[in-house]
């Protein structure tokens, strides 16, 4: 079995005023993977391309080892569930139950007591009509729609926008229960550090149409941090050696905050200089200052 859930080469695609690409990406299928970024980055687009809603200019897009784009699509569409980061409004109209009849039809697994259950948690009435649902509650019946085929992949465009704080919650644990199944993947963009930290295996950071690198969680959380160094007062340090060095200031004295990205290797390294340097204290970068780096080196790069 392959195991991309995505696999995306030479993606290009190109607007008045916005080019997302080229994009070579590797997702891995069995695992929760954020796609983060700053607002217009393309995150949105990118979810786009992948449903085959936008065409590329270039590039080619693999969903569980399918070609995208390739014609008949219909028993790949089964195998995916998606959560716009929109509802859309033209199905205000319809009866939530009214649209999870249309809905079903298309997908041979939908499995009804695993719906009606999700409508359960997630206290949404399907009696009620799209347009008369609260913005959140209509986020939830989304996700409930989109799980209830039991689908290899899951694609959510900022799942929890909407939710109130239990609501996010129950989410959180649908969607842990959701990844219990072996082989299943989920894709997300999402702004919410705290989403992120606990759903996500690994972190792909978009910025300026993009992707800056793909890491995994822990390893990224625990490399990126700022060491807090006394120079001891002698010959200035050239902190620019250290392993994974991004930047230095003076904290205060003689005390410099250096930030790393591979805090292990720079506390080897500190520890083996000559100099009369001491570590004094260390601190874990959280999700959102690691992406105001990539961000700021972005601004310099791209
Ligand atoms: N249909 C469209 N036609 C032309 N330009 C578009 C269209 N949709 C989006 N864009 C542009 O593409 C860029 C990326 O937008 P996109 O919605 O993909 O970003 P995003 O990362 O999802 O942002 P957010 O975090 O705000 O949701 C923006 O500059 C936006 O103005």
């Amino acid at each position: 079995m392959n195991d991309a859930a995505i696999a995306i080469s030479g993606l290009v695609q190109r607007r008045a005023n916005f080019e997302l690409g080229p994009i070579e990406l590797v997702i891995p299928r069995g695992y929760v993977t954020a796609v983060v970024g700053p607002n217009g980055s393309g995150k949105s687009s990118l979810f786009r391309l992948l449903l085959d809603l936008a065409k590329p200019d270039k590039g080619r897009i693999e969903l569980l080892g399918e070609r995208v784009g390739s014609g008949e699509d219909t028993a790949l569409k089964a195998r995916i569930g998606y959560v716009p980061e929109q509802s859309i409004d033209i199905e205000d109209g319809l009866r939530g139950s009214q649209k999870a009849d249309f809905v079903r039809q298309w997908y041979p697994n939908w499995d009804v007591n695993l719906y009606q259950e999700l409508l359960r948690r997630f206290e949404v009435d399907p009696a009620l009509k799209l347009g008369k649902m609260s913005k959140g509650m209509r986020r939830k019946f989304d996700l409930a729609l989109a799980i209830a085929h039991q689908p290899e992949l899951l694609l959510l465009d900022e799942p929890s926008s909407g939710l109130d704080p239990i609501a996010w919650k129950m989410m959180i644990e649908v969607l842990h229960r959701y990844m219990d199944r072996n082989g299943r993947t989920i894709v997300m963009a999402s702004h919410i550090i705290d989403e992120v930290k606990r759903l996500a295996d690994y972190i792909v950071f978009v910025v300026q149409g993009k992707v800056l690198g793909m890491y995994e969680k822990d390893a990224l959380l625990d490399g990126w941090q700022a060491l807090y160094v006394d120079s001891g007062g002698g010959a200035a340090m050239d902190w620019t050696r250290m392993p994974g060095f991004l930047s230095a200031t003076v904290s205060r004295g003689t005390t410099y905050k250096v930030v790393t990205a591979d805090a292990p290797e720079a506390e080897r390294w500190l520890a083996a200089e000559e100099a009369n340097v001491r570590l004094i204290s260390k601190q874990k970068l959280e999700l959102d200052e690691i992406l105001l780096f990539h961000i700021e080196q972005a601004r310099g790069v791209l």
